[in-house]
């Protein structure tokens, strides 16, 4: 339980002396009820009357309300510090993908961030009530125990021993239950990875009758195997409890059939160890039923140390945020490439694809062209000047400082940009401030004011064609007033009269303003427009000329 309770205890909230204080008291006013019906039951036998002592019956329902009041407190403090663990490893989690390398994000994938952020946390959450009874339970047990030992060594050392075994191989049980459930994940993951491709490919599968049913029989097999491991699981869920329950029926058959054999003078005590075994019998049941519930959460802390780790190994090298003076976007002299190159890992028996070496230098107020063939490496260099990627070689410079690890960063900052697979935000996260009418004029700019508008910063709407939301898109990154604007085959998606008014119009607009534009394109006939254009072929950038339709 190292995670869980490492979660539990990392939290400032958790009043933790006064949580053990009031699990203690619990424990106690269990014992306390205990002893007074021992006590009852004693003088009933003394006495041979089933007379009712006021004084004793007034202690059992004080006893009780003390267990009710500390119980309540107990449980609801540990529930409230496990939620609010939940919260901070989430927002924690966040916090760190944020920041990691986007190259090793990029190559690991989504679904683990998806799963360990959202589907672990909740199982955790799920169980979170179950975690504090399980506490709570196990206090209970030990005070009580504690309680035999005082009435009886040898029947504490019998009934212990018992109950060490029990448990012994209960946990050896729940070693098989823990590998199931790990198997249980990998399954699940499968399964929610091709519902992903299900989803995702809709349109394609709703097409296809062949795709649909080939893809209906995957993710039934899938489907197949997590429920057969889903099964096994449960298996062992319910050996481990049926295990579990033999042992507390064991610890009764220790103290009616060996303890009197052991411990001369029993009959006297026989009372007062039966009832308090009988009493700790339900705490033990109830451990024996939330603790797989208990070591599911286990594992779901455990995913998520893991994913931490991994976030930690993927925080880009700097650690550091950055200063609040290299974030503020700055304009810039020119941006300097000299010998940059950038490789991607080969794919196996396959050579790698390399970029450049790349020998390139924009200038502020420019507008620049990239072209090339398909898989040429446009992206790639984008991707490199925007800092996502770091060059295998080289240096990338801004004003001749080379642009390390912090000031990559403040690369960043200055750029605004609309990738060929772009996202397009609901809300304008992080743009610069704005007026409604610098709001409104863009969007009529952009021709998109009888379509689409702003509520605050917030879009109207955005079930649009591809080609209305790559124009919102555009007025997202024309919002955040960066001095540097990437485009990746913006104009891709536009018609033809508002491509022409996108290059012989908002182009040239925007470069009067002071920007400088870096935009990947295809549209020969607009080459014009460019001060520059590098032609990039399988990875080597040359210069070309600007005349419309010059092509390799
Ligand atoms: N994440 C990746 N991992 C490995 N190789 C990649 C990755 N992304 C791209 N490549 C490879 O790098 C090369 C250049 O890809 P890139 O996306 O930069 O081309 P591009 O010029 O933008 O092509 P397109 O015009 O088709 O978008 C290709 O050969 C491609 O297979």
């Amino acid at each position: 339980m190292n995670h869980l309770l490492g979660m539990l205890l990392s939290q400032d909230t958790l009043p933790r002396t006064r949580v053990v204080v009031a699990a203690l008291l619990s424990g106690l006013s269990g014992v306390l009820v205990l002893g007074i019906v021992n006590k009852a039951a004693a003088e009933i036998a003394g006495t041979g009357l089933a007379q009712v002592d006021w004084a004793l019956a007034a202690a059992f329902a004080a006893g009780i309300a003390l267990y009710a009041g500390v119980e309540v407190f107990a449980v609801s403090r540990l529930c409230a510090a496990l939620e609010n663990a939940i919260h901070q490893v989430r927002t924690g989690l966040l916090d760190r993908l944020v920041r990691a390398d986007y190259e090793q994000v990029e190559r690991v994938g989504h679904t683990v961030f998806y799963e360990s952020i959202t589907q672990a946390t909740r199982e955790i959450s799920q169980n979170s009530q179950f975690i504090a009874l399980a506490l709570r339970s196990a206090v209970l047990v030990v005070v009580i125990l504690a309680y035999i030992a005082f009435v009886s060594l040898t029947a504490f050392a019998l009934v212990g021993l018992t109950i060490g075994l029990g448990g012994l191989l209960y946990h050896r049980a729940g070693r098989r239950r823990d590998d199931g459930f790990a198997r249980m994940m990998d399954e699940e993951r499968r399964l929610f990875e091709s519902l992903d491709d299900l989803l995702g490919g809709f349109k394609e599968v709703r097409i296809s009758s062949a795709r649909s049913r080939d893809l209906a029989a995957t993710f039934s097999r899938f489907s197949l195997a997590a429920t057969d491991v889903r099964v096994d699981v449960q298996g062992h869920v319910v050996r481990q409890f049926i295990l579990g329950q033999i042992a507390v029926y064991l610890m009764l058959a220790v103290v009616v059939f060996v303890i009197p054999q052991y411990v001369p003078g029993f009959r006297d005590q026989v009372v007062q160890i039966t009832a308090a075994v009988l009493f700790m019998s339900g705490d033990l049941g109830a451990l024996i039923q939330y603790l797989p519930l208990l070591a599911e959460s286990e594992q779901a802390a455990a995913r998520i140390a893991r994913l931490e780790a991994t976030l930690a190994a993927m925080a880009e090298d700097e650690g550091a945020a950055p200063s609040a003076a290299a974030s503020v976007p700055a304009a810039f002299g020119e941006i300097a490439f000299c010998g940059v190159t950038y490789a991607y890992p080969a794919p196996e028996g396959e050579a790698a694809f390399v970029l450049g070496p790349l020998d390139l230098t924009l200038r502020a107020g420019e507008i620049v062209f990239i072209t090339g063939g398909n898989g040429a490496g446009k992206s790639t260099l984008i991707k490199l000047l925007t800092g996502l990627y770091r060059p295998k070689c080289g240096t990338i410079r801004i004003d001749g400082v080379t642009v390390g690890p912090r000031l990559r960063h403040a690369l960043r900052d200055r750029i605004a940009t609309v990738f060929s697979t772009y996202h397009l935000f609901p809300r304008l996260y992080g743009a610069a401030p704005f007026t409604a009418a610098e709001a409104e004029t863009m969007l009529s700019w952009l021709e998109m004011e009888r379509v689409a508008g702003l509520t605050g910063d917030r879009f109207s709407r955005l079930d649009l064609s591809a080609g209305q939301r790559k124009r919102l898109a555009l007025m997202a990154a024309l919002l955040e007033r960066r001095p540097l604007l990437v485009l990746d085959e913006w104009a891709a998606d536009q018609d033809p009269a508002f491509r022409r008014k996108f290059y012989r119009e908002i182009l040239p607009t925007l470069k009067a303003e002071g920007r400088t534009i870096v935009a990947v394109t295809h549209d020969d006939s607009y080459f014009d427009v460019a001060d520059r254009r590098f032609h990039l072929e399988e990875g080597r950038l040359v210069e070309r000329g600007r005349d419309a339709g010059e092509e390799p």
